[in-house]
């Protein structure tokens, strides 16, 4: 089905707990144009608790569909935000791509679970909401993730830059996307971003974030706790793969609870953890990138970036050099999923998920009483 040019919204509230990222984009499901309108929305520390409560829920519980009832009004506030913020009506607005909570993800048992409310988005936000998107994915045999590779190829293929090239997201987990010089794609998540620092800040200092990476900065990294990491039979698993938010990380908090890191040196610790896992699935690509550009919240952390760029060997610049909005890419990555769904695009490759065939996916909720007919 072709739709033509359609605004659309895309939602993500990601890994890291932090809250929901919602942008507005344009798209015909194959190009893209970004209209610079992005709002976020924090969760109060209550719900943000109430959600981690729910990680690890192989299936619903009565607590959980409370919780995502909730986690799906501050979606429609981030929706009305936006539109606001972009002076638009809802009967302007094609479809939504609501991704929803991820609670559990094991792709090897066909589990991969979102939580939220589409219908009831749908309904309160007056537009038609495309949701579940990995579901198609994983029932096929894919990982059902990352599905943001196939957003980072159009927006690479607009920006002209010279392949092969790699984007990496460092959200809560970070995930790369290798795209070669014809326009080949390869992907995974290379392992822990910002979620384990986060915890760790959390824990020490009462803040969910280590700021610029100011405090890594301040302290000496173990690097007995990298080496051993690093042994984790994750990092030779053949790509595609790909993470729950806890996977592999429990093996980290071990380490540095074991060697008793003042809060510093723990930060240092576990930001070298996440730079050495990118560097260690540098061995997985096809042929070595000639730059990275860096987009998710883990590009703010300097600590990060100054290691990866030391580490890497080529320039790893933030994808706002390229003038796209790093903190927005994966929202408006789910608002053009939403449109090649209706367009029956696929989502996912068997280089981007594993999945045996090209797949679509997600699930469409209708608006039953769409603002545009009141
Ligand atoms: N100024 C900053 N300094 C250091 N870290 C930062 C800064 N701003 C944001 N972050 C980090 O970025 C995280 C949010 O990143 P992002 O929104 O990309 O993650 P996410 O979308 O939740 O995760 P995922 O990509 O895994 O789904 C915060 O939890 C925080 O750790
Ligand atoms: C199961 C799940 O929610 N995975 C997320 C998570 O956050 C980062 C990484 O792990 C990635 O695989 C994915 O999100 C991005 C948006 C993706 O699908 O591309």
């Amino acid at each position: 089905m072709t739709t033509g040019w359609i605004k659309a919204i895309g939602m993500m509230s990601g890994t890291s707990l932090d809250g929901v990222d919602a942008a507005l984009i344009e798209t015909d499901g194959v190009e893209v144009r970004r209209t610079g309108h992005a709002v976020f929305v924090p969760y109060s520390p209550e719900l943000r608790e109430r959600m981690r409560a729910c990680f690890g829920n192989r299936s619903a519980t009565n607590t959980e569909h409370v919780v995502a009832d909730d986690l799906t009004l501050v979606h429609v506030d981030a929706v009305n935000m936006l539109l606001d913020r972009a002076s638009i009506s809802p009967s302007e607005i094609g479809v939504i791509g609501f991704h929803g909570q991820t609670v559990f993800h094991e792709p090897a048992s066909g589990i991969t679970r979102q939580i939220g409310t589409p219908d009831m988005l749908a309904e309160k936000a007056g537009i038609p909401v495309v949701a579940d998107f990995r579901l198609a994915d994983v029932a096929a045999g894919g990982e059902g993730a990352p599905l943001a590779p196939v957003y980072h190829a159009a927006l690479m293929k607009s920006a002209g830059v010279d392949m092969p090239v790699a984007v990496l997201n460092i959200g809560g987990v970070s995930n790369v996307t290798w795209i070669g010089p014809n326009e080949e794609l390869l992907a995974f998540d290379c392992g822990p971003g910002n979620a384990r620092i986060d915890d760790w800040m959390l824990r020490h200092t009462g803040t969910p974030v280590d700021l610029n990476g100011a405090t890594a900065a301040s302290g000496l990294p173990d690097p007995m706790i990298e080496v051993r990491f690093l042994e984790d039979p994750y990092f030779d698993r053949i790509p595609p793969k790909s993470l729950d938010r806890e996977d592999i990380a429990s093996r980290i908090d071990g380490l540095v609870a074991e060697a008793k890191l003042g809060v510093a040196d723990g930060a240092a610790t576990l930001a070298q953890c996440t730079v050495a896992a990118v560097v260690a699935g540098v061995n997985h690509l096809p042929s070595a990138p000639l730059q990275w550009f860096v987009c998710g919240g883990g590009r703010h952390n300097d600590y990060l970036m100054e290691h990866l760029n030391n580490r890497l060997g080529v320039p790893v610049r933030s994808v706002d050099e390229l003038d796209w909005d790093g903190d927005a890419v994966e929202a408006e990555c789910f608002g053009y999923l939403a449109v090649r769904h209706l367009c029956d695009l696929p989502l996912s490759f068997p280089g981007t998920t594993g999945v045996p065939h090209p797949c679509c996916g997600g699930l469409l909720y209708k608006a039953l009483h769409p603002v545009s007919s009141v």
